[in-house]
């Protein structure tokens, strides 16, 4: 099968573009933890999603190792805070990023023009800041007078009037790119939701991505129910995504998702596997990943999984569904790729044990190249698994990163990949 290879260039010349899981990294979104790590707490880490508490310096320079392993393979890192900061000089993004966050329903008629009045006059970097990390009361009433407001008035000094979003370290789940363009996630927890409005800003207003021409296949805010988030999407090359229906991920977020890149032509089809609704499953990339052209990691626990192979339909706004029992899992993928099979890398170790190392993102490895691979070094029996199937590992640090349930995978958005 050929497909005409859609690029979207920026006026200085970048081609952004994702057309494979593993065709050689280029350029990637990170975020280096930062201020929003120092506000976890036993009592509300499980509601902002983590499972710990972070030591937020050494998970700095375990953050800071991995960006090292990725720029010493001429990958270039971009920061989603610096970008954010940038975006925000901009009077519409910044505009757009207000209007949305400071919404009067949050956080109450008494308090929302003086908030709105602080934010303005904060520095694109600083109100970045304040966007990731949260304020508290006690902080904001350090730079402004107590308006008369009911909302502030009942709250305690160190209760945040607006939260901290831990989760922008997960850059892959809140936009991902899929071949000439980019989804901006509608998130399914309430945690995570304000991040999506950060990157909307980003990709429609930062100079780097603004007239970028790529696609933009959804832009979170508008899309409500139906969610998607970029853990769940694997860009398997040949045409076609495979989609994880997860805990996160629902059928009308995939369906919407098929719709749009079928209209561009950009995608022809649209796998969606029917996943387990469990926290440890969280995101298909939390199980299952692709690590070399035709190779995936999959975790023991997994099983074979029933699909849905979307395609476009009569008209353009049909699709064509097929339903596939869970034997035909690795059949479907390899179809769509073209292939008369997959090779699949399942560790292999007791259930402990698996369970353990899938805990810990053993799966969740990052292909910077075909058959290169960034993972966590706690994997031992998966980086040693992989190795022995010729699957180069690079290994970084992540004792404290791993406690928010994300591995290098989940940690980046990739916004450049050559072709293969
Ligand atoms: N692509 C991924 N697996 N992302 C992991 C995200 C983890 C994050 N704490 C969450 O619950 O949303």
């Amino acid at each position: 099968m050929t497909m005409t290879l859609n690029v979207a260039a920026t006026a200085s010349g970048t081609t952004y573009r994702v057309g494979s899981e593993v065709g050689p990294l280029r350029q990637v979104i990170l975020h280096r933890p930062g201020r929003e790590m120092m506000r976890l707490t036993p009592s509300n880490k499980d509601d902002l999603l983590f499972d710990d508490v972070l030591w937020v310096s050494q998970a700095q320079w375990e953050h800071d190792r991995f960006a090292q392993v990725l720029r010493d393979r001429d990958i270039e890192v971009l920061y989603l805070e610096e970008l954010l900061a940038e975006t925000l000089e901009n009077l519409s993004a910044r505009r757009h990023v207000l209007d949305r966050v400071l919404d009067e329903r949050i956080f109450g008629l008494g308090a929302i023009d003086a908030l709105r009045n602080h934010a303005d006059n904060l520095d694109g970097a600083a109100l970045a800041s304040v966007l990731i990390a949260g304020i508290t009361k006690g902080e904001l009433l350090e730079q402004i007078v107590e308006p008369d407001s009911v909302a502030l008035g009942t709250m305690r000094t160190d209760d945040f009037v607006l939260a901290p979003l831990p989760n922008h370290l997960f850059t892959r789940d809140t936009s991902c790119w899929i071949y000439d363009g980019v989804a901006i996630n509608s998130m399914r927890k309430v945690a995570r939701m304000r991040e999506t409005v950060n990157y909307e800003a980003i990709y429609r207003w930062h100079p780097r991505f603004a007239d970028g021409g790529q696609h933009v296949w959804s832009t979170g805010s508008d899309e409500g129910a139906a969610t998607v988030e970029g853990g769940d999407v694997l860009v398997i090359g040949n045409g076609a995504v495979l989609v994880g229906l997860s805990e996160r991920t629902s059928p009308q977020g995939v369906e919407r998702l098929a719709g749009r890149l079928f209209a561009e032509g950009s995608a022809e089809h649209v796998i969606a596997l029917e996943m387990p609704k469990a926290r440890a499953f969280m995101h298909l990339d939390t199980v299952m990943t692709m690590v070399d052209q035709g190779s995936f990691t999959k975790y023991a626990g997994l099983g074979m999984l029933p699909s849905l192979s979307i395609r476009p339909g009569r008209t353009p706004k049909e699709l064509s569904v097929t339903r596939h029992p869970a034997e035909d899992m690795h059949g479907v993928i390899a179809g769509a790729l073209g292939l008369a099979d997959i090779r699949i890398l399942t560790t292999p170790q007791d259930s402990h044990a698996a369970e353990r190392e899938q805990w810990d993102d053993a799966c969740n490895t990052l292909a910077v190249a075909p058959g290169v691979v960034v993972g966590y070094e706690r994997n031992v029996a998966t980086n040693t698994y992989l190795r022995s199937n010729g699957i180069e590992v690079l290994e970084v640090p992540g004792t404290e990163l791993g406690r928010g349930r994300g591995g290098p995978r989940c940690m980046s958005c990739p916004t450049i990949r050559e072709e293969i």
